[in-house]
């Protein structure tokens, strides 16, 4: 049996990146940047109004002008403009400012009589309310950088530029497999003996929430040829294969012996931690095998530190492990030395509750925790007030 930080060294020496593809812009959220994106434009593309009202020449002691009726400037307007000496040019948010024009006054501040508008000189300066040609960035500007995570913002910000396609890691396609005679799925009436299945689902959001969509799952009852014939269909087809539960120690844990005859290459098997112990993680070619222990805070937690981290890095993530912070326990901690334990918690105004209900059974705490922290092997007592280091749930 290793240890959690003798586990995670192997998953790192063995990391496996997917190739560079370019992908639409809005199908690559929760993806990561594989180069970096210079802008090809000027943005704004021109000089233009962040305010309706009227586009004027400054002067500095003349706040009056003359105001062309005719002409008014919409946003989208193709047309070039020029502005007259001591006039005024209604024009709207959005709109190109015309020629001649550096100032925009809105039109709550203005007064209109007959053709004349007048303003308070006090409340503007030269090129009040006008948004110039670049003031976001100048084409050729890096304005993101290679592994910068793709979220909504990064995407409004490519958008604003133009680029529709973007440099990413292709995703792998995940298999899961969810083993146990015992499964029920969600929606059926439950038998004596049988459980919902609270694996697939888990897996499953884990994914979708990470931009992987290329997504099988099967169900395989405890029969070693059955579990045989699916493991081999699965890993012939995708990248990364996480299987749940059967991966024990009892006669009805048919994974460890199914992969080997798969040919996966084992990293290791058995971790000194809790919960999630009999955690099996293995290679074939440039594939990820995952056997998480079936019970449910087990598969969860294998997922969050072992499995979320590989297929990150897969994607594009360069510190995967990285901890969210280190955080101060409202009050003392005791367990036995010898297993790093990962507990479903909270952190509330910047203090971490550990939550009831930490059996490996046990789900209860899924519904409120929103981190999962760290307590070391070698511990056996914090004091209230310790900080630990804690992590993404
Ligand atoms: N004699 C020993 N028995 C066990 C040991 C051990 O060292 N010696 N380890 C225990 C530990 S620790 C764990 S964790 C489990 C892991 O067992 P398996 O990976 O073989 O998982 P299963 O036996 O198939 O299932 C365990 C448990 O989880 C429930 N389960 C399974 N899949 C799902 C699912 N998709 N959704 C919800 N619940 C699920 C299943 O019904 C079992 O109750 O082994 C211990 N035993
Ligand atoms: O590793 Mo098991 O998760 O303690 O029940």
């Amino acid at each position: 049996m290793i240890s959690v930080i003798q586990a995670k060294n192997l998953l790192q020496s063995h990391f496996i990146r997917g190739k560079i593809q370019e992908m639409p812009l809005v199908e690559s959220l929760g993806l990561f940047l594989a180069k970096d994106i210079q802008s090809p434009l000027d943005i704004p593309f021109f000089d233009n109004s962040a305010m309706d009202g009227y586009a004027i020449a400054w002067n500095d002691t003349h706040p009056i002008r003359k105001l062309r009726r005719e002409t008014k400037i919409r946003a989208g307007e193709m047309q070039g403009i020029n502005l007259e000496e001591n006039e005024a040019i209604r024009i709207f948010t959005g709109a190109p400012v015309p020629k001649g024009a550096d100032t925009i006054i809105p039109q709550e501040w203005v007064k209109l009589e007959g053709d004349h508008l007048s303003f308070d000189i006090e409340k503007f300066v030269k090129g009040s309310n006008l948004r110039k040609q670049g003031a976001q960035n100048r084409a050729g500007d890096l304005i993101a950088k290679k592994g910068a995570a793709i979220t909504p913002g990064m995407i409004g910000l490519l958008a604003s530029v133009g680029i529709g396609n973007i440099p990413v890691f292709t995703p792998p396609s995940v298999g899961i497999i969810l083993t146990g005679d015992e499964l029920e799925d969600v929606g059926n009436p439950l038998e004596f003996g049988k459980v919902y299945d609270a694996n697939g689902p888990v897996l499953q959001s884990y994914l979708y929430q990470f931009g992987i969509k290329h997504v099988e799952l099967a169900k395989a009852v405890d029969d070693p040829i059955q579990l045989q014939k699916t493991i081999d269909a699965f890993i012939n087809k995708h990248d990364i294969l996480i299987i749940s539960g059967g991966i024990s120690v009892g006669d009805f844990d048919y994974v460890k012996s199914g992969l080997e005859k798969a040919g996966v290459k084992e990293l290791f098997y058995k971790v000194k931690q809790k919960p999630g112990k009999p955690l099996f993680v293995g290679q074939r070619s440039n594939q990820w095998i995952f056997a998480l222990p079936g019970n449910p805070a087990s598969t969860l937690t294998c997922f969050n530190q072992y499995v979320k981290p590989c297929l990150l890095n897969w994607i594009g993530k360069e510190n995967p492990w990285e901890p969210l912070g280190y955080f101060p326990l409202d009050r003392e901690f005791r367990k036995k030395q010898g297993l790093t334990f990962f507990l479903k918690a909270k952190i509330k105004d910047g203090v971490l509750e550990i939550l009831p209900g930490q059996e490996s059974f046990n789900l209860i705490s899924f519904g409120s925790a929103n981190c999962i922290a760290e307590v070391h092997e070698d511990v056996e007592h914090l004091s209230a007030g310790t900080k630990i280091p804690v992590y993404s749930w």
